[in-house]
């Protein structure tokens, strides 16, 4: 499976802080309120991008899409998904339009 490197060494290190110390790590902290925690971060972050985008900002659209897509790592760690599963979807997509796929799934 294709590997992004900061991808798969932050889910490493996400995985890692299961069971830690909520004091000492945001990660332990997030898996402490689990499910809930992490879910409602990346319904806050989701918003966060929005703004971002409609501001026009590009450094902030940057920021917050690493919030977001870093709590998303959350919940696939807390689901015992990879990165790498999500990386192979969207590989396995590549080349496929969307509109194609969409007429696709009427027909079936
Ligand atoms: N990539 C991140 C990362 N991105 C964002 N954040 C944290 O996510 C939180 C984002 O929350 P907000 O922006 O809403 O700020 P806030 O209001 O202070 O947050 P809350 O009080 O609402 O939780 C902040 O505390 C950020 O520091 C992250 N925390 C950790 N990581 C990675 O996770 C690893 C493990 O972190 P620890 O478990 O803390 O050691 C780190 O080494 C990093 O690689």
């Amino acid at each position: 499976m294709e590997r992004v490197a900061v991808l798969s060494d932050v889910a490493d290190v996400i995985d890692s802080r299961k069971g830690g110390d909520p004091k000492t790590s945001y990660v332990a902290k997030l898996f402490s309120k689990a499910p809930d925690g992490a879910l409602k971060k990346v319904g806050e972050e989701a918003a966060e991008v929005i703004m971002a985008a409609k501001d026009g900002d590009r450094d902030h659209l940057i920021y917050e899409t690493a919030d977001l897509w870093f709590h998303c790592m959350v919940v696939l760690s807390q689901a015992g998904i990879r990165p790498e599963e999500v990386l192979a979807e969207l590989a396995r997509r590549e080349g496929t339009s969307g509109l194609v796929e969409k007429a696709n799934r009427k027909e079936s």
